[in-house]
């Protein structure tokens, strides 16, 4: 499996590249990988660590507790997501039929989602996508020329039928290479793998998230990612 961790975090505020930022003292790429490696379907993660990151990333992997039935590597990320998932995909052997895509941001998804992605896979689905009822009522914009303009509505979609995408997405892999390989590397780049997929016209489905794979952007999400972590362990106190 796939895990981009190679992220500025420009949302979250200045600091440390996202993922070697401390969830409870522990770096959120760490919980990414032991949250990962926590399946027993998951027997290779390639991280694909800041481009200037490698050797600390290698570090930080090697001076924290992970399952020892997983392997670990790491590569040097590009500048978009889009670019480091490729550039991980090339780390995975070529005998791997079954590759998972997980954000580094994404520190606490239960192993239950992951084993849930994995299984939708192994049942013969060629891109899996865990994703959530959305909430809010969403609307479509024109978005404005610079912040704070008023925006036209354009549409405001049925949002029954709207689902918030997360991570792991799993895939065939010959699938997810030939996304990779075919839709090029412009801009700031496509923002899901499964998205890629769609845009080779193969079918993608979605199974059920949860709500603790939220992804963390802004300040307020490490917030919400601490409360988790203590949640966790009040309830692993009884
Ligand atoms: N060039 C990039 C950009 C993003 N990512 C990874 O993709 C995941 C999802 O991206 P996001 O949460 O948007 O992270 P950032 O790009 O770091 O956030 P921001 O846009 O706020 O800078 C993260 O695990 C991030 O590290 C990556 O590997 N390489
Ligand atoms: C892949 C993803 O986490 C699904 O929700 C998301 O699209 C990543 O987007 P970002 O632009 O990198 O935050």
């Amino acid at each position: 499996m796939v895990i981009p961790a190679a992220g500025r975090g420009v949302r979250l505020g200045p600091g440390a590249p996202k993922a070697l930022r401390a969830l409870n003292g522990t770096p959120m790429l760490v919980h990414a990988v032991r949250a990962m490696a926590a399946s027993r379907a998951v027997s290779l993660v390639v991280v694909v660590a800041p481009a200037d990151g490698v050797p600390e990333v290698k570090h930080l992997l090697d001076a924290h507790a992970l399952p020892e039935r997983t392997d670990y590597r790491v590569v040097a990320g590009g500048d978009t997501r889009q670019e480091s998932v490729r550039l991980g995909l090339d780390a995975v052997p070529g005998d791997v039929d079954v590759v998972l895509v997980h954000d580094a941001a994404r520190p606490l998804v239960p192993v239950e989602t992951v084993d849930a992605v994995v299984e939708a896979v192994r049942d013969g689905a060629v891109a899996v996508v865990p994703a959530m009822p959305v909430t809010d009522t969403v609307k479509e914009v024109e978005p404005a020329g610079g912040p704070g303009g008023p925006e036209p509505v354009v549409a405001t979609p049925v949002r029954a039928r709207l689902r918030a995408v997360q991570t792991p997405q799993g895939f065939d892999r010959a699938t997810l290479v030939d996304a990779h390989a075919t839709i090029a590397l412009a801009g700031e780049g496509a923002t899901d793998d499964a998205g890629m997929v769609e845009r080779l016209g193969a079918p993608v489905v979605v199974v059920p998230g949860h709500e603790e794979a939220f992804k963390v952007t802004r300040p307020l999400d490490l917030v919400l990612a601490e409360a988790v972590l203590a949640r966790r362990r009040a309830n692993d106190g009884f």
